[in-house]
């Protein structure tokens, strides 16, 4: 695999300024709404798992708007998730979703949540429908959904190609798509379509286990929402906030693992102790810094 030199390595240092601490004027609708449709009779665990993140991520609210099982689930893990429509500030869409095996009702939702306007997370089943995107966006594919999703008739582009030089094709889909691209892997790779290129390494191969991309899915919805005022005015935002979710994922990952093998839920687990430690000072005022 070639490595660009030209990616910045993002690390806690960058990380720490993208976690909104909430203060005493706020309350859980000044911190942020999350709205997610996610998950689907395949596949409800996605939805757990992606919500479960974005409430340990720190957030006002997470609305979820998905099938009665999975929403049961969701309930049974997390009572504090309302799953009444409303008022959101930022999208989580598609994981736990199968394009080929999607309703029409199921569609129409995602068209409308894509056509809202807000910061939104794009992720597995909902790549396809990126074209209805008005607002800020951030996809989150793997090597084969991104192959997918700059394949052309005639033209296909194949997940051995993009592991050969994944950071370059992040920034080609970024460029293409116009979209922000997180380019799922071993290291992690975020591009802006403005040209930001951003990477993140040190997360534990252990990490590569079902679900753990439903985990940053969730991570990411809940930076979003609680920094929509932001991305509104700050054309490099989305980016920062993209490779903070995937750092805080890595993190929460090695110290979960501590060396052994981890599972999706406790990566989950995982991410207050690690933001906490991220936002620590560190004796002589700066910052503590924390190690995958
Ligand atoms: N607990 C859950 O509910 C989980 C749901 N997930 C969801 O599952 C859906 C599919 O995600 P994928 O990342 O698997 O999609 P992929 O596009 O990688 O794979 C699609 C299908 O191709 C097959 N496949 C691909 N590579 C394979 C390999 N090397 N060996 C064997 N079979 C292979 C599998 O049948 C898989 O279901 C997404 O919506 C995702 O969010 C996954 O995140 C896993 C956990
Ligand atoms: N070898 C690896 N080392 C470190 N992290 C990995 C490795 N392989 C995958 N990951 C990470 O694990 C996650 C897997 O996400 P994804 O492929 O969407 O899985 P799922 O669909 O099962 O949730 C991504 O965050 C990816 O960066």
């Amino acid at each position: 695999m070639s490595e660009p030199r030209d990616w910045l390595e993002w690390d806690e240092r960058h990380a720490r300024a993208w976690i909104d601490v909430p203060q005493p004027v706020d309350d859980k609708y000044s911190r942020g709404v999350l709205g997610v449709r996610t998950g689907s009779r395949q596949y409800p665990g996605a939805a757990v798992l992606g919500v479960e993140a974005a409430a340990r991520t720190g957030v006002g609210m997470v609305r979820y708007l998905g099938p009665r099982r999975a929403s049961n689930l969701v309930l049974q893990r997390r009572p504090e998730v309302v799953t009444v429509p409303g008022r959101v500030e930022a999208w989580l869409l598609g994981s736990g979703m199968d394009a080929a095996a999607r309703d029409d009702g199921t569609a129409t939702a995602l068209v409308e949540a894509l056509a809202a306007g807000l910061p939104t997370v794009c992720d597995a089943g909902v790549l396809d429908l990126i074209a209805h995107a008005t607002g800020p966006t951030v996809v989150t594919p793997h090597f084969r959904e991104l192959a997918g999703l700059l394949s052309r008739p005639g033209k296909p582009v194949t997940a051995a190609q993009i592991a050969v030089s994944p950071g370059e094709w992040a920034g080609r889909a970024a460029t293409e798509l116009g979209v922000t691209v997180l380019l799922k892997g071993a290291t992690t790779f975020v591009a802006s379509p403005g040209g930001v290129r951003l990477r993140v390494t040190g997360a534990p191969a252990w990490l590569a286990t079902a679900g753990s991309g439903d985990v940053l899915a969730g991570i990411l919805g809940a930076l979003l929402a609680t920094h929509s005022a932001t991305i509104d005015t700050d054309a490099d935002a989305l980016v920062a906030l993209a490779a903070t979710a995937a750092l805080v994922h890595a993190l929460a990952a090695g110290r979960a693992s501590n060396g052994g093998p981890i599972t999706a839920l406790d990566v989950a687990g995982a991410v207050p102790a690690t933001i906490a430690a991220l936002l620590a000072p560190a004796p002589g005022g700066r910052r503590a810094a924390t190690t995958v």
